[in-house]
This record gives structure tokens, sequence and C-alpha cells, in this order.
């Protein structure tokens, strides 16, 4: 049987110690702003949103989110995010996931600051990351936050085999950055890895990431023992439930560690950017935060 890492546990301790950071820069005169540029009415967005107003509120952050339809022109966000970077109150900005279809996502990427780019999008911050350059620059949160879950479990990647399954800019291809930069081996598979191939490398897997979205892709039998799980999937069932990427049921009783859905990953993408945003406003107004959490 496999032991839980409680994600919800882990990201209220980062919150708590992002909360002690926000105090520190508040004697210093500073509040750290984060802006959130919401388009359209995605379900699962509006929570997502709405859960980082309330987190933020909660950790000394402040937030606003800036509300648009579905409709709205392009020009009309660029010209918003010219605005914010250009704004001293701000330090973070992020545009929700997905946009619409009209809205070309990788210009608004470039488009934001990449001192503001909360996110960790923008292809200099993304470049930074692969080119494994020192210095602090933002991070993608969920990969960010999955660090921070491992290092929370003593899981050390030096020397590890990980598979990641899924290359997104929000997930996969900023975990493969970070897993090589800890000295793992590491495979990328994507929706184009044949299914025998993707069987022969997770069972070699010491460590497994999944963020594609397909229901229940990975099952106890793709598993090796006692590898550690980490399900970045959240799917949404016709009976309202949620659940991951892996099949709880067989990969449990085979895993070493494993997340759970709800309660695993998803906590820890707030958690840290929350965690980025306090950063960031440190470093534009000269303050010295500890170093507690920042394990990345
Ligand atoms: N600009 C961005 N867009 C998106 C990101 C992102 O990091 N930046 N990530 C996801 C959505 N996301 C945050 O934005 C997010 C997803 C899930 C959770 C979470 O806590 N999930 C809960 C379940 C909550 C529920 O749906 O009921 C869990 O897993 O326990 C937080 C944040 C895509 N877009």
């Amino acid at each position: 049987m496999a032991k839980l890492i409680d994600g919800k546990a882990i990201a209220k301790a980062l919150r708590a110690s992002v909360t002690e950071q926000a105090t520190r820069l508040s004697e210093a005169g500073v509040v750290p702003g984060l802006a959130v540029i919401l388009v359209g009415d995605d379900p699962a967005s509006e929570i997502y949103v709405r859960n980082k107003e309330r987190a933020a509120s909660k950790a000394g952050v402040n937030a606003q989110t800036i509300r648009y339809d579905a409709e709205t022109a392009e020009e009309t966000l660029l010209a918003k995010i010219a605005e914010l970077n250009a704004d001293t109150s701000v330090d973070a900005i992020l545009v929700q996931s997905p946009v619409p279809g009209h809205i070309d996502e990788h210009k608004i990427q470039e488009a934001i600051s990449p001192a503001k780019d909360v996110d960790g999008f923008h292809p200099e911050n993304i470049g930074r990351l692969y080119a494994n350059r020192e210095g602090y620059y933002p991070i993608a949160n969920t990969p960010r936050g999955i660090m921070t879950m491992l290092a929370h479990e003593g899981v050390k990647l030096a020397g590890k085999n990980v598979v990641i399954i899924g290359r997104s800019i929000l997930v996969g291809r900023p975990m493969f950055a970070l897993a090589q930069a800890a000295d793992a081996t590491v495979s990328l598979l994507h929706r184009y890895t044949p299914d025998n191939l993707r069987h022969e490398l997770l069972q070699q897997a010491d460590v497994v990431i999944v963020a594609t979205g397909v229901a229940g892709l990975v099952t106890g039998a793709d598993l090796k023992a006692g590898a550690t799980v980490i399900d970045v999937g959240i799917n949404r069932m016709a009976d309202g439930s949620l659940v991951g990427d892996v099949d709880f049921a067989s990969a449990e009783p085979v895993a070493g560690l494993i997340t759970p859905v709800p309660g695993g990953v998803g906590p820890m993408t707030i958690a840290t950017l929350l965690q980025t945003t306090a950063e960031l406003a440190a470093l534009h107004h000269g303050v010295t935060l500890e170093a507690g959490w920042q394990t990345i």
C-alpha cells in the first residue's frame, strides 16, 4: 500500500510560510500585487480564479481579477497587459488558461513582462530554465509545486529514472527541465508515444508524473513496485466526481508514494503561485526573504 502525499497539508504549510513572507514585506512597506486576467466563462477556470483570490487575500497578497467576456479582442488584452506591466503596484501577472480560440496564447504570454511573469510561461523564463541558469526567475507553479512536494517527502531525483507523460508548457516541459536539472534521467512522453513503449518506460520508472487529461491512462499494471506517482490530471466525470490520469485503485497497491485527486498536486499550484508572487515582490522592491521553502 502506497503512502499518500497530502498536497492539501503541504500547500497549507507553504501558504503559512508565504503569509510570513508577506508580513516581512509589509514591514518594508511592500504589499505583493497579483493581477489575474480571466477571459470567458469556463466553469473550472472560474473556480481556480476564485480560489486564487481567496488564498491571496488570506496570505496578504493583493490580488485583482480582471474579467473579460469570451468575445474580447486580443488587442484589448494586450493593452491591459501593457498597462499592468507599467503599474508598479503589480508584481505578478497571469492570464488564466485556457483562453478562447481566437486569442493567440503565445502572443499573450510574450506580452507579459518576464519580470512579472508569475506563471513562468514567457520564452525568456522558459529559456533560462532549460539552460539551467542561476539566479532567480519565475518557474511554472505546478511543476515547481511538484518539486516542493517531492522534497517534502524526501524523494531525491538525482540518479533516478523519471517518466513524465504530457508535454504542455504548464506542466510537462518545465517539469522535464526541473527533473533534468536535479540530475534525473528523464523521459518525456506524449500522445504519439506508442502504448507499448509507454508501458515499457513506466515499468522502469522510479518517479512517474502524469499530466495528460486522460482519465485513468496509467494503471497499476504499468508501474514498477514502489514507484512515486504524481498525478496532475483533474478529470471531471459525468457524476461530478474528480479523477486523475492515474487509475488510483490499481496504482495505489503498487506505488510507494502517490498523490490523490483531488487534494494532491492541485492545491500546490495555488500555494506556489503565492510563493512566486511574494518572491517577485521581494525582488522588485529589494527585500530579502527567508529561504525556508525555496527548494528550487
Ligand atoms: N495561467 C494558468 N492557467 C492555468 C494553470 C496555471 O498554473 N496558470 N493551471 C491550471 C488551473 N489551476 C490554476 O490555475 C488549478 C488547477 C487545479 C487546482 C486545484 O486545487 N484543484 C483541486 C480540485 C479543485 C476542483 O476542481 O474542484 C485539487 O486537485 O484538489 C488549482 C489550480 C490550468 N490553468
